[in-house]
């Protein structure tokens, strides 16, 4: 039976009456939301592994999948701007070799004419890499990053080029040099950053799954924002090649999609030893989906206690505290555990991220790439010309606080600093392992999605929204962003599992048991679909 897959978000029955529930889900309700789990998926929640499987038997194409994914784009993207560019003609030219590599009988690997998007700090061969800066404008790569690689040589087909917080540094998208993405949910809103664009475009359906950068959060909190999966790696996980640094010690690049199940599968693919990267660990890669099934019965959670301060958002706490009640009921036995450095860490998360910066972005000055001054007098009068007109203001300011912090006579009192108290939370974190957690949860963020303009202006107000997700960067952790229900106003809501240093694949079969048991993966935002309708 030939299955037509033009769009992958549709509101159906099952979808539209989980909408119309209210927000948090009981433990008396949590029967209910199982039974919702038997009606038939979606196209929005079919399993990227499923559509592989109708495109291998050709029940559908790559071809007539891009198409979905493209009219998508073109209905969607002008409300939403997720992308900064789209190849039409390269993704086409890619989803028919597919189609002519299955016709042959040759099997293109386990994403086989899967439409993915690549956020645009990771490099993309002959399609611009910005990561959304004017220093950059014009750039085009010579290589693929090696993630972006890997997934081409499992057939993947790469679509566009999406938005972010210009070098991945701030947490809204819009601090982009070209355009402010907005959240599919409400589009006077955020969707987060600094893979904002990345999480609005899977959370829309104008591609089946992107990946994004995770500094201090990048990854997980416009994940959560836009209401789907968005999963960092350990460090060391993923290879960096081609990824734009920002702050090496810190950076990661990982997958945003509708489900952990699909992040296990792009996770399959890009996972491993690299020689063009000397921190990519040389550590066997588990085989993901033979982590994935079975109940949650003899692991321990630690719930972080400083996490669901007063601070945090009253339907954000609930939620939180709703979905420890899912894991309960899957096996999992849940305590609270105390992280006591968990209010110093955005302090010094953000000095090492600026220092870190200071020097990795002192290769943009005009010589080999985009931007260049023209009418200087001298080089140095050139440099100094580029940098001012090449980059954002938000990212000068990083990188004058980032030399300050480094220079002499400042070193030790905040650069040295900083990495002591990195030390003393790893050791907080180390410790609660040892005392036999096997996952530490929190909110992804102490908010939903603020409104566009709320932190523009006020940046400390802007990193004190990176307060959870910070600590898996500061220790390299794994980490998933798990959608776990919506606000009275419609917007979604996020919680954190973190797991021990490698052991990604623990972290995923957490988020996979959760989602076989909601359906909060599957919510679409309305909003979206509602204000195209009125555009047409
Ligand atoms: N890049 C990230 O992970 C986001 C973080 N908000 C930052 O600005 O550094």
């Amino acid at each position: 039976m030939s299955m037509p897959i033009t769009c992958f978000v549709t509101s159906t029955n099952s979808i539209s009456r989980f909408l119309s529930r209210p927000s948090l889900i009981s433990r008396q309700k949590l029967r209910c939301c199982r039974s919702l789990r038997t009606t038939p998926r979606s196209s929005a929640s079919r399993p990227i592994n499923e559509i592989v499987q109708s495109i291998r038997s050709r029940e559908t194409s790559a071809s007539r999948l891009l198409d979905g994914a493209l009219s998508r784009i073109e209905e969607i993207d002008p409300h939403v701007n997720a992308y900064l560019s789209v190849d039409v003609e390269d993704a086409q030219s890619q989803a028919r070799r597919i189609d002519e590599q299955i016709a042959r009988g040759k099997d293109p690997g386990p994403l086989a004419g899967i439409p993915i998007s690549i956020k645009d700090n990771i490099s993309t061969k002959g399609q611009p890499t910005t990561a959304a800066s004017r220093i950059l404008d014009g750039f085009t790569p010579a290589y693929n990053a090696t993630a972006v690689q890997r997934l081409i040589d499992s057939g993947a087909v790469i679509l566009g080029k999406t938005n972010l917080d210009e070098f991945g540094m701030g947490g809204s998208t819009e601090y982009s040099a070209f355009t402010e993405t907005r959240n599919p949910w409400d589009l006077s809103r955020v969707p987060g950053g600094s893979s904002g664009g990345s999480a609005a475009a899977v959370a829309t359906g104008m591609c089946m799954a992107a990946l994004g950068t995770d500094t201090g959060g990048s990854i997980r909190q416009p994940a959560s924002f836009c209401g789907i999966t968005g999963f960092k790696p350990s460090y060391g996980r993923i290879s960096r090649h081609g990824l734009l640094a920002y702050a090496s010690s810190l950076d990661t690049i990982g997958p945003l999609c509708r489900s952990a199940e699909d992040a296990a599968l792009l996770m399959q693919v890009m996972a491993g030893a690299d020689g063009m990267d000397s921190t990519a660990s040389k550590s066997p890669v588990p085989t993901f989906s033979a982590y994935l099934e079975g109940d949650l019965s003899g692991l321990r959670f630690g719930v972080v206690e400083e996490s669901l301060a007063s601070e945090v958002d009253t339907e954000v706490s609930n939620a939180v505290q709703n979905a420890t009640d899912v894991l309960k009921s899957l096996g999992a036995d849940v305590q609270t555990v105390s992280l006591p450095f968990l209010s110093h860490v955005t302090a010094a998360y953000y000095v090492i991220a600026y220092s870190e910066a200071s020097a990795n972005l002192a290769r943009y000055d005009g010589v080999r790439y985009g931007t260049r001054a023209v009418d200087a007098q001298n080089s140095s009068d050139m440099y100094a010309q580029s940098r001012a007109a090449g980059f954002g203001g938000e990212v000068k300011r990083r990188l004058m606080a980032g030399t300050y912090a480094l220079s002499s006579g400042y070193y030790d009192a905040y650069y040295l600093k900083a990495q002591r108290v990195r030390a003393a939370l790893t050791n907080d974190i180390k410790k609660a392992f040892a005392a036999g957690f096997d996952a530490l949860i929190t909110p992804v963020a102490a908010t939903p999605a603020f409104k566009l303009g709320e932190k523009l202006h006020d940046p400390v107000l802007m990193m004190l929204g990176d307060t959870f997700t910070i600590p898996a960067n500061l220790s390299g952790l794994p980490a998933v962003s798990l959608p776990c229900g919506k606000t009275e106003s419609n917007l979604p809501i996020g919680f954190q599992v973190i797991g021990e240093y490698m052991k990604d694949e623990v972290v995923l079969k957490i988020g996979h048991a959760y989602q076989q048991a909601t359906l909060y993966h599957e919510m679409v935002p309305r909003a979206v679909e509602a204000s195209v309708a009125l555009s047409v």
